[in-house]
């Protein structure tokens, strides 16, 4: 099996330390995702400069659509986003309006299944639309209250439906292996590369570690 794309999470509100994190994170990663709060605080103009400093890597903006789906996706797309996410929750009409956006664009949609009470019937609904990668995700707030992705991912895996799964809540060296195997095609990774001493050598460590899997 494929080792999963190994997709760093970008949550810092300074674009300097963005930068240099990407910079140094590049050679181990494959998608860089721009975060909501880092997307919120910074604007389009960081899809634009990462988008020319790293030609070739993904670039996933964490926009979290709630709304207006196609409309405040479509720039996004538009300045060199790869993969735009829209909350599960938003519903059917937003979810299928960042689709069309994104297939105007030949580019993807996650949809993020955060705080959704039936994540099944979610996933199976995002796929029905043509969602292309489902994310399985507890957010920081959840973790914080001691919460972990690893049941949700496997009740989404077990569904086989035509879509790639992301996984994303508190994924680290001691993990990875734990959610390739039960199925994930992309692993997110945020605090465990951004918060270690070393970022460069945790982003390879967890890089090589998804490759053994
Ligand atoms: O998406 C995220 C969070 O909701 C803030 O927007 C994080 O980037 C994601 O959870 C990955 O970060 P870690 O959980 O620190 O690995």
């Amino acid at each position: 099996m494929a080792r999963p794309l190994i997709q760093l999470a970008l949550d810092s509100l300074d674009v300097n330390q963005t930068l240099k994190l990407a910079t140094l994170a590049a050679p181990y990663v494959d998608i860089f995702e721009i975060g909501t709060p880092c997307i919120k605080h910074n604007g389009i103009g960081l899809v634009r400069e990462l988008r020319k400093k790293f030609p070739n890597k993904l670039i996933l903006v964490d926009l979290k659509t709630m709304d207006a789906g196609e409309y405040e996706a479509t720039p996004f797309y538009a300045a060199g986003a790869d993969i735009c996410t829209v909350l599960g929750v938003s519903g059917s009409a937003t979810i299928a309006g960042v689709i069309k956006a994104a297939n105007a664009h030949n580019a993807e949609v996650q949809v993020d299944l955060i705080n959704v009470p039936d994540k099944v019937a979610c996933a199976r609904e995002s796929a029905r639309l043509g969602a292309h990668i489902i994310g399985v995700h507890t957010g920081l707030d959840a973790q914080a209250a001691g919460q972990t992705p690893f049941a949700d991912l496997q009740a989404v895996a077990r569904l086989n439906l035509p879509v790639r799964i992301s996984v994303a809540g508190g994924i680290k060296q001691s993990t990875v292996q734990q959610v390739t195997r039960a199925g994930a095609n992309i692993v997110v990774v945020g605090a465990a590369i951004y918060g270690a001493p070393s970022p460069a050598d945790a982003a390879r460590e967890i890089c090589e570690l998804a490759s053994a899997a």
